[in-house]
Order: structure tokens, then sequence, then C-alpha cells
């Protein structure tokens, strides 16, 4: 069941949260372990479809290279992938650069090929954003997920992981 804030729709919550410039008060990070560093909880209960939050950071045109906190996609189309899988051969990759430590919250959510939050793309004033939407019922203190897509995802391998299969036609 998909639930609205203050009467707004999921795209509008999202607009209205990143003009704020600032994450909703019902999620909270944490540190989890050594390996995989902080990651997101939901303090309440979020219901599917509901916007998440804002993957913030600072837009560049082209392709900056990889970091562990820059976001891949394409401007004119709706391709868009956290890792490499396409790179400078199409004109308009943009990225968002989240590498500034600058306390937001989507820069800090984890990868997980079984997901419960789908990073989408939108555009407020003609600039495109990206914006984390949950795709089920997300309880109370479960962590805050996406598929971060791509291939050669380490942590997908190690040892005792199952081999994730990967799937990129989710992002064509
Ligand atoms: C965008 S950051 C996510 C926040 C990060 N955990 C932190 O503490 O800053 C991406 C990095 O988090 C780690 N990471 C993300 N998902 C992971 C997972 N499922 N298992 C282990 N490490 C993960 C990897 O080091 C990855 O390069």
């Amino acid at each position: 069941m998909m639930r609205s804030t203050r009467g707004l729709n999921p795209c509008q919550e999202a607009e209205r949260q990143i003009r704020m410039g600032k994450d909703k008060d019902n999620l909270r990070w944490e540190h989890i372990n050594t390996s995989k560093g902080r990651g997101v909880f939901a303090k309440s209960h979020i219901f599917k479809g509901a916007f998440i939050l804002q993957y913030r950071g600072i837009l560049r045109k082209g392709y900056s290279g990889t970091n562990d906190y820059s976001y891949h996609f394409r401007h004119g189309g709706s391709h868009y992938c956290k890792h490499n899988v396409f790179n400078s051969f199409f004109s308009d990759t943009c990225s968002i650069d989240a590498s500034s430590e600058d306390g937001s919250m989507g820069r800090l959510v984890n990868d997980d090929p079984k997901p419960n939050g789908k990073m989408k793309k939108m555009k407020v004033d003609g600039v495109p954003q990206l914006c984390i939407f949950a795709v089920k019922d997300i309880m109370e203190g479960q962590e805050i997920t996406y598929d971060y897509g791509g291939v050669d995802l380490p942590w997908r391998s190690s040892p005792g992981q199952e081999m994730a299969k990967v799937s990129t036609t989710d992002l064509y």
C-alpha cells in the first residue's frame, strides 16, 4: 500500500525534500561493521512506493571516474547505474559526486542485489536528481538498500556470500 505524506505523492515529496536540502527525520545512519562501514536505517515504517531519500552531491558532466561515492547516469535517457556499466562513450553521461562528507545519508546507502529501495532519476527545475524510492514495505529498524548494478562488486563475491546474479535489464 502506498501512503503519501502531507497529501503529497512520492515524487512531490522528493521534490519538496530536494528543495529543502535535507533528509527526512525517519532515517538514521549507524556503523555496521568494518567491511561494510556505515549504513542507513528506517526509524519508522516506510511504505512501498514512498520516497526515501535523495542521493545528494555535486552534479558533474561527463564520466568522472569511479569512486565509492559517485553515481553515473545519462542525462538524456533513462539509463543510470552506480557503477561503470557505461562511460564516456555516451555524450550525455553525468554523475553525482557525493564524495564530500556533507552529512547527507544518500551517500551512505549500501548495495544489495535484493534491495528494498530503487534509485530513480527525476528532474527538478530541469536539473537531474537521483532519489531512492521504496520497492517494498520497509519495517522500522531495517537497513535501506538499493542495487548498485554493474558487475565486479567485490563484496558480492566474497567468501560466505552467494554470488549475485546482476541483472542490467532493470537499468534500461
Ligand atoms: C556509497 S558507499 C556506502 C556507504 C559506506 N558503507 C560508508 O560507510 O561510507 C559504497 C561503499 O560501501 C561499501 N558497501 C556497500 N554495500 C556493501 C555491501 N553490501 N557489503 C559490503 N560493503 C558494502 C563498499 O565499500 C562501497 O564501496
